[in-house]
C-alpha cells in the first residue's frame, strides 16, 4: 500500500507526509498563458456589503476593484446604481461576523461562536437560512437580468477595435474626456489600476497607503503631487495611523528597509517566492515579508506585475481574525515585496509536535472554517488550503495565508457561480473534481481541503497522496463498503485525469517533513491505535476495509458525520459551509477567536500548542523538497 505514513521519530527521520504541491505561481503562469482564469485583479469584482450592515466589507472602499466603468460590458441598470450607492464606505470594514463569548456555548440554542443562531429549516421549521451571524451579504442578481455577466459578450481586448467613445484622454482641467470629445466627469469610484503602478517600477512603490483611495484619478493626482512635494531624499511621510504602523505611501530607493526594518531569517518559501522576517528597530514591530519570485522569461513585465499584485490586492482586502493581515506591497530595485503581519508558529509544525489535544484540533479546524466562511462570503475561494498555508500567532489564533491561487466565484449582483479551472493546490488536499474536471465550483473544493486538513491534524498523516484511483488508499476510500471488490459507480466513472497528466511542472517528488515526537498527548488510545491501523501495509487485518468508514473510523467519533459529508466525492452532494456550521459537533465546539481590534477570546477547555515555529527545522526540510 502506497500511503503516506506518519512515522515516529524513533524509527524514521522524516515523516513522509506526501504532499506534492502544485505550485500556485507556476500554475497561474501557465494558466494565464492559456487564457485560463487566474487571480487577476483587473478582472475581479469581489463581493460588496449590504448598505444596511455596519459589518460590511466593500472592496470598492479599497479602490482596488470595480466593474468596468464604461464600455459595452458596463451595466447601466438599477443594479449598477445600487452598486454605486454601496460605496465608498467611510471606514475600514469591521469583521464579517461578530462572534460572542466562547465560554458560553455548548448548547444547540447558540452558534458555535456563542451568538444566536438563525435556525435552519431543518432544525426549526423556519425558512431563514442558517449562517454565521452578520456575514458579508452578497447582493443577489436579478432573474433574467439581461446584463448578467453570463449574457454579456466578452470584452474586446483589442485596443484598435474599442469604440472611440470608450477611449479616454484628459481635458486641460485634468478631467477625463473620451476621445470623441465628450466631456465625462471623473468617476469617483473607478478602480485603482495596477498597471499604473507598474509604470513606477524604478521607485519603491507602496500600495497600502493608497488602497483606501477609490479613484484612479485620485491616485494619479497622488502620483503627481508626490512628484512635486517629495523632499530631496524622495521621502514622503503620511500621517496615517494604523494598527500596523505604516508610514510613507511611496518611499525612497530603500523604502522597504527604512519602513520595515532589517531582513531577518527565512520563514519559508514556495513557488511564489520566499518569506523573511523583518524587524523594525524603532518600535520593535516584526513583519513577514514575501519577496516574490523573479519574473519568468516568457512573461512580460506587465503580466508579472499583475500576478504579483493580484495576491496583494486580495490579501489586503480581507480583514478577519483568521486571515493574515496583508499590509503593504513594495516594489524596489525590480523586486516585489508583500508585507504581512507576522505569525510565529506554523500549523504544520505544530501538528507534527504530536501535542495537540482533541479539543485543540477541533478549535483549529473551526478557526480555519471561520476564515473560509468569511472568504466564501466575500465571493472568493482560496484554492490552496493546506496545513502549510495556516500560521498561528502567539495567542493560538490561526491565520490563513497565501492568496496567490484565490479565485472569484461570485460577483455582486450576479447569481451565477464562476467556475474555476486548472489543477491548483497541493496533491493530498485536492478534491477529486479538481483533478478530473476541466471546470469546477471552487467552494466545495475548498471544503474538501478543509476536511483533509482536519484528517491531517487528527491522524498526523495524509489519508492519501492524491485523490486518484491509482492511489490505493484513495481507491479503498472510494470503494463501496458492502461490495469489497466493486467500486461505487460514480467512482469507477471517474476518468483518468487528463488534466492531471497535462499539469505543468508536475512531479512525483515527495513532500517530506521532519518527524514529530512520538506519541500523541491529547489523543485517545482508541484514536492512536486506529491511526496505526490505517494502512494495510501496517495491518493486514484491516486490509479489506473499504469505503469512507475506513478513514472516518480513525477520527474522533463526534467529527465523523460532518467530515464524511465534507469528503463526499460528488461536489454537489458535499456539505456546504452552512451544513458544516449546523453539525451538532461543530455547533457545540469551543473556539478561540480574535476580534479585529486585537482582543483575543480564549476557550476555556483547551490550550494551544505554541511550539511549531515557522521556519523551524521541520519546516525548512519540508520546504527544501519543493
Ligand atoms: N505572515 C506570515 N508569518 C509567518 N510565516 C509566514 C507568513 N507568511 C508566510 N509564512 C511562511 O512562509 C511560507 C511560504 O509562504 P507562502 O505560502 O505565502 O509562499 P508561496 O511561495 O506562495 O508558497 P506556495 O508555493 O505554497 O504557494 C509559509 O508556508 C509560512 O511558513
Amino acid at each position: 500500500m502506497h500511503s503516506p505514513p506518519l512515522t515516529p521519530a524513533a524509527t524514521h527521520d522524516r515523516l513522509q507526509l506526501q504532499a506534492r504541491p502544485i505550485r500556485s505561481m507556476e500554475i497561474r503562469d501557465k494558466l494565464s498563458a492559456t487564457g485560463s482564469h487566474v487571480a487577476d485583479p483587473a478582472a475581479m469584482t469581489p463581493q460588496q456589503s449590504p448598505p444596511r450592515s455596519t459589518t460590511a466589507i466593500s472592496l470598492k472602499d479599497e479602490g482596488l476593484y470595480h466593474s468596468t466603468a464604461a464600455g459595452p460590458s458596463s451595466r447601466p441598470t438599477s443594479s449598477h446604481n445600487k452598486a454605486a450607492t454601496l460605496s465608498p464606505q467611510p471606514h475600514r470594514p469591521k469583521p464579517s461576523f461578530q462572534i460572542g463569548p466562547v465560554e458560553s456555548i455548548p448548547s444547540r440554542e447558540g452558534s458555535p461562536l456563542g451568538t444566536p443562531v438563525n435556525r435552519s429549516p431543518t432544525n426549526s421549521g423556519s425558512t431563514t437560512p442558517w449562517y454565521p451571524p452578520s456575514r458579508p451579504f452578497t447582493p443577489a442578481g436579478e432573474i433574467d437580468d439581461p446584463y448578467a455577466r453570463s449574457k454579456r459578450p466578452p470584452q474586446n481586448k483589442n485596443p484598435q477595435e474599442i469604440e472611440a467613445r470608450f477611449i479616454f484622454g484628459r481635458n486641460k482641467d485634468g478631467t477625463l474626456a473620451s476621445s470623441n470629445g465628450d466631456q465625462k466627469p471623473e468617476k469617483r469610484h473607478s478602480h485603482l489600476s495596477l498597471h499604473s503602478l507598474v509604470k513606477h517600477k524604478d521607485s519603491s512603490t507602496s500600495l497600502a497607503s493608497v488602497a483606501k483611495q477609490s479613484s484612479m484619478a485620485e491616485l494619479k493626482r497622488f502620483f503627481r503631487s508626490h512628484k512635486r512635494s517629495a523632499s530631496p531624499s524622495g521621502n514622503l511621510h503620511s500621517s496615517r495611523s494604523s494598527t500596523f504602523p505604516l508610514t510613507a505611501p511611496f518611499g525612497d530607493d530603500h523604502g522597504l528597509q527604512k519602513r520595515y526594518g532589517k531582513f531577518g531569517r527565512v520563514l519559508g518559501s514556495g513557488a511564489g517566492g520566499s518569506v523573511r522576517l523583518m524587524k523594525r528597530s524603532s518600535d520593535g514591530v516584526t513583519f513577514a515579508v514575501k519577496e516574490f519570485r523573479a519574473k519568468h522569461n516568457y512573461e512580460s513585465e506587465k503580466e508579472y506585475a499583475k500576478k504579483v499584485t493580484a495576491e496583494f490586492c486580495i490579501g489586503s482586502t480581507l480583514h478577519h481574525g483568521n486571515i493574515v493581515e496583508t499590509l503593504d506591497i513594495v516594489q524596489e530595485k525590480g523586486k516585489w515585496y508583500e508585507v504581512m503581519e507576522y505569525c510565529p508558529y506554523d500549523l504544520f509544525a505544530t501538528v507534527m509536535t504530536g501535542k495537540m489535544s482533541r479539543e485543540e484540533v477541533g478549535c483549529c479546524f473551526l478557526q480555519i472554517l471561520n476564515g473560509v466562511t468569511y472568504l466564501h462570503a466575500m465571493g472568493l475561494a482560496h484554492r490552496d488550503l493546506k496545513l502549510d498555508n495556516v500560521v498561528i500567532n502567539e495567542h493560538g489564533i490561526l491565520k490563513i495565508i497565501d492568496f496567490g491561487s484565490a479565485s472569484v466565484f461570485r460577483y455582486p449582483f450576479e447569481s451565477g457561480i464562476v467556475e474555476a479551472c486548472g489543477i491548483v493546490g497541493s496533491d493530498p488536499y485536492l478534491a477529486p473534481e479538481v483533478c478530473n474536471e476541466i471546470k469546477y465550483d471552487p467552494q466545495p473544493a475548498d471544503i474538501w481541503s478543509l476536511a483533509i486538513i482536519f484528517c491531517c491534524m487528527s491522524l498526523r498523516r495524509f489519508p492519501w497522496k492524491a485523490p486518484r484511483l491509482s492511489d490505493k488508499s484513495f481507491k479503498l476510500f472510494c470503494a463501496r463498503p458492502d461490495e469489497p471488490q466493486q467500486m461505487q459507480s460514480h467512482v469507477s466513472a471517474l476518468p483518468t485525469s487528463k488534466a492531471h497528466q497535462q499539469r505543468p511542472g508536475s512531479s512525483s517528488k515527495s513532500h517530506e517533513i521532519m518527524t514529530p515526537a512520538h506519541g500523541s498527548h491529547g489523543h485517545s488510545d482508541e484514536h492512536e491505535n486506529n491511526a496505526q491501523n490505517l494502512y494495510p501495509s501496517s495491518s493486514s487485518r484491516d486490509g479489506e476495509l473499504k469505503g469512507p468508514i475506513r478513514l472516518l473510523r480513525l477520527l474522533p467519533r463526534e467529527s465523523r458525520a460532518v467530515i464524511g459529508k465534507m469528503l463526499e466525492l460528488e461536489p454537489k452532494k458535499r456539505a456546504t459551509i452552512e451544513d458544516i456550521w449546523q453539525d451538532p459537533w461543530v455547533s457545540s465546539s469551543h473556539i478561540c477567536r480574535q476580534d479585529e481590534d486585537g482582543t483575543v477570546h480564549k476557550s476555556a477547555n483547551h490550550m494551544h500548542t505554541l511550539e511549531g515555529q515557522v521556519g523551524g527545522s521541520a519546516h525548512s526540510s519540508r520546504k527544501s523538497t519543493k
